[in-house]
Protein backbone atom coordinates (compact mmCIF):
# COMPACT_ATOMS: atom_id res chain seq x y z
CA UNK A 1 0.00 0.00 0.00
CA UNK A 2 2.86 2.31 0.45
CA UNK A 3 5.12 3.52 -2.34
CA UNK A 4 6.00 1.14 -4.57
CA UNK A 5 7.98 2.92 -6.65
CA UNK A 6 11.10 3.91 -5.46
CA UNK A 7 10.81 7.54 -3.96
CA UNK A 8 13.58 6.73 -1.02
CA UNK A 9 15.80 9.83 -2.30
CA UNK A 10 15.07 13.14 -3.86
CA UNK A 11 17.56 12.38 -6.54
CA UNK A 12 16.23 8.79 -7.79
CA UNK A 13 13.04 10.00 -7.59
CA UNK A 14 14.11 12.79 -10.54
CA UNK A 15 16.20 10.94 -12.79
CA UNK A 16 14.41 11.06 -16.33
CA UNK A 17 15.56 7.40 -17.29
CA UNK A 18 14.65 6.04 -13.69
CA UNK A 19 11.29 7.16 -14.11
CA UNK A 20 11.10 6.45 -17.55
CA UNK A 21 11.74 2.71 -16.34
CA UNK A 22 8.73 2.71 -13.56
CA UNK A 23 6.69 3.88 -16.45
CA UNK A 24 7.74 0.81 -18.53
CA UNK A 25 7.25 -1.39 -15.46
CA UNK A 26 3.60 0.31 -15.07
CA UNK A 27 2.68 -0.63 -18.30
CA UNK A 28 2.61 -4.45 -16.71
CA UNK A 29 0.57 -3.87 -14.40
CA UNK A 30 -1.88 -1.85 -16.27
CA UNK A 31 -1.71 -4.47 -18.46
CA UNK A 32 -2.26 -7.48 -16.74
CA UNK A 33 -5.05 -6.13 -14.55
CA UNK A 34 -6.90 -5.30 -17.96
CA UNK A 35 -6.44 -8.79 -18.97
CA UNK A 36 -8.15 -9.77 -15.37
CA UNK A 37 -11.12 -7.37 -16.54
CA UNK A 38 -11.14 -8.98 -19.87
CA UNK A 39 -12.45 -12.04 -18.84
CA UNK A 40 -16.06 -10.77 -17.94
CA UNK A 41 -18.31 -8.84 -19.81
CA UNK A 42 -18.67 -5.24 -19.83
CA UNK A 43 -21.71 -5.64 -17.74
CA UNK A 44 -22.89 -1.89 -18.17
CA UNK A 45 -25.38 -2.45 -16.05
CA UNK A 46 -22.59 -1.80 -12.79
CA UNK A 47 -21.80 2.04 -14.32
CA UNK A 48 -25.33 3.27 -14.10
CA UNK A 49 -26.33 5.14 -10.80
CA UNK A 50 -29.39 3.10 -9.74
CA UNK A 51 -29.25 0.53 -11.67
CA UNK A 52 -28.07 -1.85 -8.35
CA UNK A 53 -30.09 -0.40 -5.16
CA UNK A 54 -27.20 -0.03 -2.81
CA UNK A 55 -28.62 1.51 0.70
CA UNK A 56 -27.38 4.79 2.09
CA UNK A 57 -25.70 5.11 -1.56
CA UNK A 58 -26.12 7.20 -4.81
CA UNK A 59 -23.59 5.85 -7.03
CA UNK A 60 -23.02 3.08 -9.50
CA UNK A 61 -22.25 -0.54 -8.18
CA UNK A 62 -19.33 0.12 -9.51
CA UNK A 63 -18.49 3.84 -8.08
CA UNK A 64 -19.53 2.21 -4.85
CA UNK A 65 -17.25 -0.21 -4.79
CA UNK A 66 -14.05 1.75 -5.67
CA UNK A 67 -15.34 4.55 -3.17
CA UNK A 68 -15.46 1.70 -0.47
CA UNK A 69 -12.25 0.54 -1.09
CA UNK A 70 -10.36 3.92 -1.53
CA UNK A 71 -12.18 4.61 2.44
CA UNK A 72 -10.48 1.14 3.51
CA UNK A 73 -6.98 2.09 1.72
CA UNK A 74 -6.72 6.19 2.68
CA UNK A 75 -6.60 4.10 6.44
CA UNK A 76 -3.96 2.37 5.91
CA UNK A 77 -1.96 4.86 4.23
CA UNK A 78 -1.94 4.64 0.29
CA UNK A 79 -2.82 8.40 -0.34
CA UNK A 80 -0.06 9.65 1.67
CA UNK A 81 2.00 8.31 -1.06
CA UNK A 82 2.92 11.16 -3.53
CA UNK A 83 2.19 8.38 -6.39
CA UNK A 84 -1.05 7.58 -5.22
CA UNK A 85 -4.54 10.14 -5.68
CA UNK A 86 -8.16 9.21 -4.71
CA UNK A 87 -11.17 8.97 -7.36
CA UNK A 88 -13.73 9.84 -4.49
CA UNK A 89 -11.58 12.69 -1.97
CA UNK A 90 -14.38 12.58 0.10
CA UNK A 91 -14.18 8.74 0.89
CA UNK A 92 -10.98 9.75 2.77
CA UNK A 93 -10.85 8.80 7.00
CA UNK A 94 -8.20 9.05 9.41
CA UNK A 95 -5.17 6.88 9.53
CA UNK A 96 -5.09 3.67 11.65
CA UNK A 97 -1.13 3.62 10.82
CA UNK A 98 1.23 6.02 11.75
CA UNK A 99 1.91 8.73 9.23
CA UNK A 100 4.89 8.25 6.91
CA UNK A 101 7.35 10.87 6.30
CA UNK A 102 8.41 10.75 1.99
CA UNK A 103 11.19 12.76 0.81
CA UNK A 104 9.44 16.33 -0.40
CA UNK A 105 9.95 15.97 -4.83
CA UNK A 106 7.06 17.03 -5.72
CA UNK A 107 5.67 20.78 -5.33
CA UNK A 108 2.98 21.54 -3.94
CA UNK A 109 -0.30 21.29 -5.90
CA UNK A 110 -4.08 19.88 -6.71
CA UNK A 111 -3.79 18.31 -10.12
CA UNK A 112 -5.63 15.32 -10.36
CA UNK A 113 -7.63 14.27 -13.04
CA UNK A 114 -8.88 10.65 -11.97
CA UNK A 115 -12.82 11.91 -12.71
CA UNK A 116 -11.67 12.14 -16.38
CA UNK A 117 -9.84 9.06 -16.67
CA UNK A 118 -12.29 7.19 -15.07
CA UNK A 119 -15.23 8.71 -17.52
CA UNK A 120 -13.17 7.51 -20.51
CA UNK A 121 -12.33 4.16 -19.07
CA UNK A 122 -15.91 2.80 -19.07
CA UNK A 123 -16.79 4.96 -22.32
CA UNK A 124 -13.80 4.09 -24.42
CA UNK A 125 -11.36 1.61 -22.77
CA UNK A 126 -14.15 -1.13 -21.02
CA UNK A 127 -15.79 -1.42 -24.48
CA UNK A 128 -12.46 -2.07 -26.97
CA UNK A 129 -11.62 -5.00 -24.25
CA UNK A 130 -14.20 -6.58 -23.18
CA UNK A 131 -17.27 -8.18 -24.65
CA UNK A 132 -20.57 -6.79 -24.76
CA UNK A 133 -23.40 -8.77 -22.38
CA UNK A 134 -26.10 -9.70 -24.80
CA UNK A 135 -29.49 -10.35 -23.58
CA UNK A 136 -28.93 -14.11 -23.44
CA UNK A 137 -25.53 -13.77 -21.39
CA UNK A 138 -27.76 -11.16 -19.35
CA UNK A 139 -28.46 -13.48 -16.48
CA UNK A 140 -25.25 -14.75 -16.21
CA UNK A 141 -23.30 -11.72 -16.02
CA UNK A 142 -25.01 -11.00 -12.99
CA UNK A 143 -22.76 -13.46 -11.22
CA UNK A 144 -19.64 -11.59 -12.08
CA UNK A 145 -20.80 -7.76 -11.19
CA UNK A 146 -18.61 -7.84 -8.27
CA UNK A 147 -15.39 -9.58 -9.92
CA UNK A 148 -15.82 -6.87 -12.52
CA UNK A 149 -16.21 -3.96 -10.13
CA UNK A 150 -13.21 -5.55 -8.28
CA UNK A 151 -11.04 -5.85 -11.64
CA UNK A 152 -11.98 -2.22 -12.45
CA UNK A 153 -10.92 -0.73 -9.12
CA UNK A 154 -7.09 -2.15 -9.74
CA UNK A 155 -7.24 -1.00 -13.39
CA UNK A 156 -8.16 2.21 -12.09
CA UNK A 157 -5.61 2.48 -9.52
CA UNK A 158 -2.66 1.77 -11.92
CA UNK A 159 -3.81 3.42 -14.50
CA UNK A 160 -4.41 6.64 -12.41
CA UNK A 161 -0.70 6.28 -11.30
CA UNK A 162 0.76 5.84 -14.76
CA UNK A 163 -0.88 9.19 -15.85
CA UNK A 164 0.21 10.73 -11.88
CA UNK A 165 3.45 10.02 -13.01
CA UNK A 166 3.70 12.81 -15.08
CA UNK A 167 4.46 15.03 -11.96
CA UNK A 168 7.32 13.15 -11.07
CA UNK A 169 8.30 13.92 -15.38
CA UNK A 170 7.24 17.83 -15.00
CA UNK A 171 9.05 17.96 -12.26
CA UNK A 172 12.34 16.54 -13.66
CA UNK A 173 12.70 18.57 -16.96
CA UNK A 174 11.35 21.75 -15.03
CA UNK A 175 14.16 20.84 -13.24
CA UNK A 176 16.59 20.10 -15.98
CA UNK A 177 15.48 23.51 -18.29
CA UNK A 178 14.41 25.77 -15.67
CA UNK A 179 14.32 28.88 -17.62
CA UNK A 180 12.84 27.54 -20.21
CA UNK A 181 9.81 26.29 -18.26
CA UNK A 182 9.61 29.08 -16.22
CA UNK A 183 9.04 31.91 -19.70
CA UNK A 184 6.26 29.37 -20.97
CA UNK A 185 4.74 28.97 -17.40
CA UNK A 186 4.49 32.63 -16.78
CA UNK A 187 3.19 33.64 -20.30
CA UNK A 188 0.43 30.82 -18.89
CA UNK A 189 1.73 29.35 -22.46
CA UNK A 190 -0.10 26.03 -22.33
CA UNK A 191 0.54 24.73 -25.58
CA UNK A 192 4.26 25.61 -25.53
CA UNK A 193 4.67 23.31 -22.20
CA UNK A 194 2.60 20.92 -24.34
CA UNK A 195 5.37 21.01 -27.03
CA UNK A 196 8.33 20.94 -24.71
CA UNK A 197 7.22 18.02 -22.70
CA UNK A 198 6.54 16.30 -25.77
CA UNK A 199 8.73 13.70 -26.80
CA UNK A 200 7.24 12.01 -29.70
CA UNK A 201 10.21 9.23 -30.12
CA UNK A 202 9.40 8.14 -26.69
CA UNK A 203 5.53 8.05 -27.20
CA UNK A 204 6.11 5.79 -30.38
CA UNK A 205 8.38 3.45 -28.11
CA UNK A 206 5.48 3.09 -25.73
CA UNK A 207 3.04 2.42 -28.48
CA UNK A 208 5.13 -0.22 -29.94
CA UNK A 209 6.41 -2.08 -26.92
CA UNK A 210 2.69 -2.45 -25.91
CA UNK A 211 1.57 -3.61 -28.96
CA UNK A 212 4.41 -6.06 -28.45
CA UNK A 213 3.57 -6.94 -24.25
CA UNK A 214 -0.05 -7.30 -25.50
CA UNK A 215 0.56 -9.92 -28.06
CA UNK A 216 2.85 -11.90 -25.75
CA UNK A 217 1.04 -11.62 -22.55
CA UNK A 218 -2.17 -11.92 -24.28
CA UNK A 219 -1.46 -15.61 -25.36
CA UNK A 220 -1.27 -19.08 -23.55
CA UNK A 221 2.39 -20.34 -25.14
CA UNK A 222 1.35 -23.52 -26.86
CA UNK A 223 -2.18 -22.94 -27.15
CA UNK A 224 -3.24 -21.76 -31.00
CA UNK A 225 -6.17 -19.73 -31.48
CA UNK A 226 -8.29 -22.43 -31.30
CA UNK A 227 -7.28 -23.64 -28.46
CA UNK A 228 -6.78 -20.35 -26.55
CA UNK A 229 -8.58 -17.50 -27.65
CA UNK A 230 -6.31 -14.00 -26.86
CA UNK A 231 -7.14 -12.95 -23.53
CA UNK A 232 -7.41 -9.22 -24.60
CA UNK A 233 -7.16 -7.11 -28.14
CA UNK A 234 -3.94 -5.72 -28.56
CA UNK A 235 -5.11 -3.03 -30.96
CA UNK A 236 -7.23 -1.95 -27.70
CA UNK A 237 -4.61 -1.66 -25.31
CA UNK A 238 -2.57 0.31 -27.77
CA UNK A 239 -5.81 2.77 -28.65
CA UNK A 240 -5.95 3.11 -25.15
CA UNK A 241 -2.18 4.55 -24.25
CA UNK A 242 -2.57 6.67 -27.43
CA UNK A 243 -5.66 8.55 -27.51
CA UNK A 244 -6.08 8.51 -22.90
CA UNK A 245 -3.10 6.97 -21.26
CA UNK A 246 -0.27 9.53 -22.77
CA UNK A 247 -2.24 12.70 -23.88
CA UNK A 248 -3.44 12.79 -20.13
CA UNK A 249 0.01 12.06 -19.02
CA UNK A 250 0.72 15.14 -20.82
CA UNK A 251 -2.12 16.85 -19.31
CA UNK A 252 -1.05 16.19 -15.67
CA UNK A 253 2.74 17.43 -16.60
CA UNK A 254 1.35 20.86 -18.04
CA UNK A 255 -1.01 21.31 -15.39
CA UNK A 256 1.86 20.99 -12.51
CA UNK A 257 4.14 22.77 -14.35
CA UNK A 258 1.38 25.77 -14.61
CA UNK A 259 1.06 25.30 -10.62
CA UNK A 260 4.89 24.94 -10.64
CA UNK A 261 6.01 28.52 -9.51
CA UNK A 262 3.31 29.29 -6.83
CA UNK A 263 5.47 30.51 -3.66
CA UNK A 264 8.66 31.01 -5.72
CA UNK A 265 10.59 34.04 -6.59
CA UNK A 266 9.11 33.60 -10.60
CA UNK A 267 5.44 33.98 -9.37
C1 LIG B 1 6.29 10.70 -19.79
C2 LIG B 1 6.99 11.56 -20.59
O1 LIG B 1 6.42 12.70 -21.11
C3 LIG B 1 5.57 12.63 -22.28
C4 LIG B 1 4.57 11.55 -22.14
C5 LIG B 1 4.89 10.27 -22.51
C6 LIG B 1 3.99 9.12 -22.12
O2 LIG B 1 2.95 9.38 -21.47
O3 LIG B 1 4.36 7.96 -22.41
C7 LIG B 1 6.06 10.00 -23.27
C8 LIG B 1 6.86 11.04 -23.71
C9 LIG B 1 6.45 12.44 -23.53
O4 LIG B 1 5.79 12.93 -24.68
C10 LIG B 1 8.43 11.32 -20.92
O5 LIG B 1 9.07 12.25 -21.46
O6 LIG B 1 8.93 10.18 -20.62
Amino acid sequence: MDATIDLSTAAQALSLPHIRHQLIRLEDTVLFHLIERAQFPLNATIYHPGAIPIPGSHLSFSDWVLHSTEQLQSQIRRYQSPDEYPFFPDAMQELILPELVYPQVLWQNDVNYNSELKTRYVASVLPGCCAQTGRAERAEAQENYGSAATADVLCLQSLSRRIHFGKFVAESKFRQDTARYVALIQAEDRAGIDEAITDAKVEAKVLERLRVKAEMYGADPGLGEADAPRKIDGEAVVAMYRDHVIPLTKVVEVEYLMQRLRGTEWE
